[in-house]
């Protein structure tokens, strides 16, 4: 009896596959990394061969893959673009053969980390590999893009939000608080998404709020990380277009908007969910803190427009350009949070108003806000727009730059 044995790449597990010649049958064992048992299954040899053929992806195969990228709907988020670049690398020029980049260059380093861990995997099975990942993520993809737009995307419909409804009220939970629920790029467009079917939906009213010890830690400062190949200008304009349309859907949300904390709240969920909500709620352990001039950038959310008006200039000035941070307490003196209850109570004191809330006649709430809110819209457009438009060039310095630095290198943290 002939014996042998290959190692197959297969995604990122290599297996181990032991041929055995048996009569004209060939036998198979497949010997799982972290599996201690042995799979015996037997082929046919027509069919084995079949196999073994359809297992080495084609250069056509790998062009293919490639123009499938360039087609996914949905950013597939950093860990997975890195592992996509560096098999596409050695795929097509073999091992890491670039100098190391420089400690501040975190993309290119981080680029080249991911190609360099590879080591010797020969260019094949990258590419190979490479097929499988583009293939996996198509159908994930596809699966998640099958929910119909419009309808009710439940929680697990999300990857960084919980959404439910009940009792006339749809509740957006901010879901990542592993990462103290920081906004990354998709979280951006789920919380968009969310507002728009909140819009639609038959609940009465909207609820804002963030699972674990932080309502949001704000922008999600690797967002700073992923450069297009149009390099930084382009990022930078990219990011300011979706700053520009995620604060936009705050403006023009028609419903009663409240926001409910019971933690800290960062950055840019703070000023739209503030400064838009017809009503804040706080747990006295929550604070509120705006630390633009920290991270070398400038307000956002209407928030140079809002707090002014809400607090006064010079309080605004404390928080906005100082980055001062605020108990729930100080929040609710200067009318930026409208009540504060006790951690201890806080969920069920809550509850109980939006339930309340959420029986009163809701077309008569969304004619109510709308002549709130109408006549400053246009001009809350505008200041959105202009404060884009600053906070792009802000990206771009090295003030900002710096900051986002010494965040990700564990330099400081505010
Ligand atoms: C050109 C770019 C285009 C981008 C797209 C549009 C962008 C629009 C931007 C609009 C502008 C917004 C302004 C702001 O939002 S300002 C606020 C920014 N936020 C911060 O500066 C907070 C940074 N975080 C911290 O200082 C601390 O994490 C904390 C919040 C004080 C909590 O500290 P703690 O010790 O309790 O917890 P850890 O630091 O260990 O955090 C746990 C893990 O979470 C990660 N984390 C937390 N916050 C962020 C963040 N904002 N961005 C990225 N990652 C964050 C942290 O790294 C830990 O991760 P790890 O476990 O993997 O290490």
């Amino acid at each position: 009896m002939d014996k042998h044995s290959i190692l197959v790449c297969m995604g990122w597990e290599q297996l181990e596959i032991r041929l055995q010649k048996c009569e004209g049958w060939e036998q198979i064992e497949i010997s799982l990394p972290n599996c201690s048992s042995l799979q015996v299954i037997s082929f046919p040899v027509v069919q084995l061969h079949l196999n073994r053929t359809a297992m080495r992806a084609s250069q056509k195969d790998f062009e293919n893959a490639m123009n499938q990228v360039k087609l996914l709907k949905k950013d597939p988020g950093n860990e997975v673009k890195l592992k996509l670049y560096s098999l596409y690398k050695q795929a097509t020029e073999g091992p890491c053969n670039m100098p190391k980049p420089g400690v501040f260059d975190l993309i290119n380093k981080a680029k080249w980390d991911a190609w360099n861990a590879l080591g010797s995997l020969p260019k094949e099975t990258a590419r190979q590999n490479y097929v499988d990942l583009v293939s996996s993520l198509s159908s994930s993809l596809e699966s998640s893009s099958q929910v119909e737009p419009g309808t009710d995307r439940k929680s697990t419909g999300y990857e960084t939000l919980m959404v439910t409804s009940e009792d006339g009220i749809t509740k957006i939970m901010l879901n990542r608080p592993t990462k103290k629920n920081a906004l990354n790029v998709e979280m951006y467009h789920e919380i968009m998404h969310a507002l728009k079917a909140a819009s639609k939906d038959d609940s009465a009213i909207t609820v804002l709020t963030g699972n674990g010890d932080y309502y949001s830690s704000g922008n999600d400062l690797t967002n700073f990380t992923d450069i297009p190949p149009g390099g930084v200008e382009e990022k930078a304009k990219n990011g300011a277009v979706l700053l520009r349309e995620f604060v936009g859907c705050f403006i023009d949300f028609p419903k009663p908007l409240i926001a409910w904390s019971m933690s800290s709240l960062w950055g840019i969920f703070r000023s739209p969910s503030l400064g838009y909500s017809i009503a804040v709620y706080a747990s006295d352990r929550a604070t509120f803190h705006t630390p633009f001039s920290h991270l070398g950038q400038s307000p956002e959310g209407c928030s140079s427009y809002t707090f002014p008006k809400i607090m006064s200039p010079a309080k605004a000035t404390e928080m906005l350009v100082f980055g001062k941070k605020l108990t729930a307490g100080e929040a609710c003196a200067q009318g930026l949070v409208t009540e504060v209850f006790p951690d201890s109570t806080f969920q069920k004191e809550v509850w109980t108003r939006l339930k309340a809330f959420a029986k009163l006649p809701p077309n008569a709430m969304r004619i109510s806000k709308e002549i709130i809110r109408n006549r400053e819209k246009e001009k809350l457009h505008a200041v959105n727009a202009e404060e884009c438009s600053v906070l792009q060039g802000r990206w771009l310095s090295d003030e900002c730059m710096n900051a986002v630095v010494n965040f990700l290198s564990r330099k400081s943290k505010l």
